[in-house]
């Protein structure tokens, strides 16, 4: 096994890895930019380096951060999510070094980057698409196109992702005005202005596959996650499993993921995105190829620690859990405890923690770097904690969440937990009735 791993992030996820490792004897090596010299998981590190340059751009430092792994001895490097994780040069420079990367080969985060590639190996396997085209060459063909489609239309960027360079056309006129947008946020974006459509889907459930392969081609799903609830692309809460899926369209998507993650040869951890409409139809939208920050409720249902087994993976060891080993037991509701004002538009809160007391007891799990005196920076996103809620029944695992917000005490900066706790008390949201569009439409009764 690894001796030393090197963990290329900061925050809760630096925390999870070196959790993660500590568990199997593996020394850590945490980074860190100066506003985040005193955060915990840099306390928790064996060793520990300040990165440059400050306050950000030291942790997209490749080269720093990969002849920093060098120096001090690292035979693997953990790249968490964001950041590095999903850029191939990254992932080739640790190989370049002799270091192993903790996630899928270049070749796969290369491919599952271009949604215009995974959309065309998807539709090679017939998996569900949305009626879409490949990349246009001109707004006359984005209209003919169109036509055929039907309105509303997506316009997507080929090298886009997560939300961005995503634009609606309810019209002909909106489309011919918002192409040349597209391509050229894309191009500033990205460095790629090709941009492609798809027929709009109004009111879907953004549920997504959680997969695992090995390196010999055994591949595994572990069930779903319904990511819904999101605000501008911002995920706020996640649940597992969905309350929206039968068991057989679970499978069908299951089998589907697997069927793109074998075709395009992946290995380690990663996140096959679907939408999927009130009549269970699924349609393949992107594929994430890194630790997603909700993969704390796929561990909480199925009982897999997903942070270790991207590390035995890397090492070389073959998957031991077969798929009919793989249960779903049980709910898991995530909330994203956020330093942002919820009733001021989710302006980031910054200033310092003057109090923090985080919840417990039976069911509850917190992810989290804060501690009292903490000073949230402005530099890096607004999450403070991932509280997760476990439970029986769907109606236990809301009670549960519920109790534990209530719990929760965060001075110093506004969060979103006032906000969380109106959502469980939301009957839409207790029965499951919530598709991307619940904040948009539930925010001004909520608060
Ligand atoms: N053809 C079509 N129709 C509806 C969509 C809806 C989403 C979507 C999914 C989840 C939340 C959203 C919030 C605002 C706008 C879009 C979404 C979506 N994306 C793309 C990136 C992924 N993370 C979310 N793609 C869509 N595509
Ligand atoms: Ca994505």
């Amino acid at each position: 096994m690894f001796k030393k791993v090197l963990v290329a992030n900061r925050g809760e996820i630096a925390l999870r890895i070196i959790r993660a490792c500590k568990e199997l004897g593996i020394r850590t090596v945490a980074i860190y930019c100066e506003p985040d010299a005193t955060a915990r998981y840099v306390k928790k590190a064996d060793e520990a380096y300040l990165v440059t340059p400050g306050p950000l751009r030291g942790y997209l430092n490749i080269y720093g951060i990969v002849e920093l792994a060098k120096n001090v001895g690292a035979d693997a490097i953990h790249p968490g999510y964001g950041f590095l994780a999903e850029n191939p040069q990254f992932a080739e420079a640790c190989t370049q070094a002799g270091i192993t990367f903790i996630g899928p080969n270049p070749q796969a985060i290369r491919k599952m980057g271009l949604k215009d590639e995974a959309r065309r190996i998807a539709q090679k396997l017939g998996i569900p698409l949305l009626p879409g085209t490949p990349p246009l060459h001109s707004i006359d063909e984005a209209v003919s196109a169109a036509r055929q489609i039907g309105y509303p239309v997506m316009v997507k960027a080929v090298a886009g992702g997560g939300g961005r360079g995503l634009r609606i056309c309810y019209d002909e006129e909106s489309l011919r005005r918002q192409i040349p947008i597209a391509m050229s946020e894309a191009k500033k974006a990205f460095g790629d202005e090709r941009v492609f459509i798809e027929k709009y889907l109004e009111r879907p459930h953004h549920i997504e596959i959680q997969i695992m392969a090995d390196k010999y081609g055994k591949i595994i799903h572990l069930g779903e996650r319904d990511c819904s609830i999101q605000r501008r692309h911002q995920k706020l809460i996640e649940i597992a499993p969905s309350l929206l899926l039968t068991e057989k369209v679970r499978c069908q998507m299951g089998e589907a993921a697997k069927r793109l993650a074998y075709e395009v040869g992946y290995d380690n951890v990663g996140t096959v995105e679907f939408l999927v409409d009130e009549n269970l139809n699924y349609y393949f939208l992107e594929m994430n190829t890194r630790i997603q920050v909700e993969h704390t409720i796929t561990e909480e249902i199925t009982g897999i620690d997903l942070v270790q087994n991207m590390i035995k993976i890397a090492y070389g060891e073959p998957l031991e859990i077969k798929q009919y080993e793989v249960t779903l037991n049980g709910y898991a509701i995530q909330c994203r405890i956020n330093a942002e004002d919820p009733l001021n538009d989710f302006l980031p809160s910054t200033g310092t923690v003057t109090a923090y007391y985080s919840p417990g007891g039976f069911g509850i799990r917190i992810d989290g770097h804060v501690t009292e005196g903490y000073n949230v920076p402005p530099y890096y996103d607004s999450l403070l904690a991932k509280l997760v809620a476990r439970g029986r029944t769907w109606e236990e695992t809301v009670r549960r969440m519920h109790r534990a917000l209530s719990e929760y005490i965060i001075r110093g900066v506004k969060t979103t937990i006032p906000l969380y706790i109106k959502i469980m008390e939301d009957e839409d949201f207790r029965k499951g009735n919530f598709s991307t569009k619940y904040i948009e439409e539930k925010l001004p009764s909520l608060l």
